[in-house]
């Protein structure tokens, strides 16, 4: 998809299903090489990530059969070989956990430097931390990081930062090595749960995950298993801000409604109805909406991943709302793209100071990274006349469905 154009000023409504979590999915795939067995998995999101992990995995010797339904059939029996050079793996992020995982199976594993969203550094020190920790020896080398170890060895890793990254490959690592392993200070997401949920499931011994002390205690051996993708509460919170950008009256399936109260609670604080039922979630806009604060967190804060979609409905919102960003230090790079649509956002650092404006105005503009693309998506259906959004293959790497999603809503949208 190389362009998204957007007639706005259309209010959302109907219904809409979310699709599994990507930032689950990805580490499960990945994880099926921690058992030398097939593994057969749902909910998988059809999204452009997942499309080139199954590549990756093929590479590597895996047989994969992808339905386009959200099924997967994984065997990873037939890998032979842990090294790959190859530029694919920069194409995302969740490349980094063939470290965690070939590492603990092979005992050696060579990658290129991950790719994902431009969103700052994004250091990999953690992970290295805790593989060292491990006993695994770690050099990175011209953008290639190896990893080797004779055998890994439980042990105690204290995380300098939450780390949803480095707690997952920690985990991988740690599920066969020698003894126990304690990760402090680990991320507390809801994909930390099902990633252990899934080790577990092939029949690991990983507790205490969801919160911040997590305990691996190492076995043997691992099988294959049948897993279930948790929902996607990212795509979720997109459409919930959508609805209420636009005032729209929009009911959210399979999600988990738990996983999205930081959402549903700012979008009350600002006057919106959000109304909670079994795994649906309905949320109802109005034009009275309230400038809020919004200050992004690890887990149970606001997600990172939705500051950029949260800015956007908050520049047509009327008063002054600050959002700081506390996770990722790059994370702005949108907002000179929303300028072009006659938005007033002052960035200072980690500080957006958003004044609203009543109208956003149509204009040509550029998704710089994933959320970056579903904000300007969001201004693009607020807005008055037509928006064109430009290197929108950002958004395809973590959105299934955009487009047939929001045109079911009644959006006016369609790919350029
Ligand atoms: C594929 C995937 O799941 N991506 C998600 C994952 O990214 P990712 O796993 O890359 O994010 P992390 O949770 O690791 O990053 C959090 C913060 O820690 C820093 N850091 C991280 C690792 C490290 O070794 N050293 C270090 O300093 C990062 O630069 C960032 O400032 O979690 C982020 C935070 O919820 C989300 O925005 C991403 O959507
Ligand atoms: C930052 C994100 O993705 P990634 O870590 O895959 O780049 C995201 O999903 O918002």
């Amino acid at each position: 998809m190389n362009k998204v154009i957007i007639e706005g000023g259309n209010k959302l409504s109907g219904k809409v299903d979310i699709s599994g979590f990507k930032n689950a999915a990805l580490p499960i795939i990945v994880g099926t090489i921690l058992a030398d067995d097939k593994c057969k998995i749902d909910n998988l999101p059809m999204i452009g990530d997942v499309y080139n992990l199954v590549k990756i995995m093929e590479m590597l010797g895996s047989k994969v059969h992808l339905d386009e339904s959200g099924y997967m059939d994984i065997d990873t029996s037939t890998i032979s070989d842990s090294i790959l050079i190859d530029e694919i793996t920069r194409k995302m992020r969740a490349s980094y956990y063939l470290l965690g995982a070939c590492l603990s199976r092979f005992g050696e594993v060579k990658v290129l430097y991950p790719g994902g969203c431009n969103i700052g550094v994004r250091p990999i020190d953690q992970h290295i931390k805790g593989f060292e920790a491990l006993g695994a020896k770690v050099e990175v080398e011209h953008g290639v990081i190896s990893c080797k170890a004779d055998k890994l060895i439980g042990n105690k890793i204290y995380l300098d930062v939450v780390s949803v990254g480095a707690t997952i490959n920690i985990m991988m690592a740690a599920t066969m090595a020698e003894g126990t392993t304690i990760i402090e200070n680990a991320a507390k997401e809801p994909h930390i749960v099902d990633m252990a949920n899934f080790i577990n499931a092939m029949g690991g011994d990983i507790r205490g995950a969801g919160t911040d002390i997590i305990k691996i205690n190492g076995v043997n051996k691992l099988h294959g298993c049948n897993y279930s993708v948790i929902p996607d509460q990212i795509e979720a919170g997109t459409y919930m801000i959508a609805a209420a950008a636009t005032k729209g009256d929009v009911i959210i399936n399979n999600v988990i409604p738990k996983h999205l109260e930081p959402v549903s609670a700012k979008l009350i604080e600002m006057g919106v109805e959000v109304a909670e039922y079994g795994d649906s979630i309905r949320v109802n806009g109005n034009s009275n909406m309230k400038s809020v604060n919004v200050k992004t967190l690890p887990y149970p804060g606001f997600p990172t991943d939705l500051q950029q979609p949260m800015t956007a409905l908050l520049s047509g919102v009327k008063g002054t709302s600050i959002v700081t960003e506390t996770v990722f230090e790059g994370r702005y790079k949108y907002v000179d793209e929303l300028k072009r649509m006659g938005v007033d956002i002052t960035v200072d650092g980690r500080t957006a100071i958003i004044k609203g404006v009543d109208t956003l105005m149509g204009a040509k503009v550029k998704a710089t990274d994933l959320r970056g693309g579903a904000a300007l998506i969001i201004a693009g259906l607020m807005a008055n006349g037509v928006t064109e959004i430009e290197e929108a293959y950002h958004i395809e790497r973590g959105y299934e469905n955009f487009i047939s999603k929001l045109l079911n809503l009644g959006a006016k949208v369609k790919e350029g």
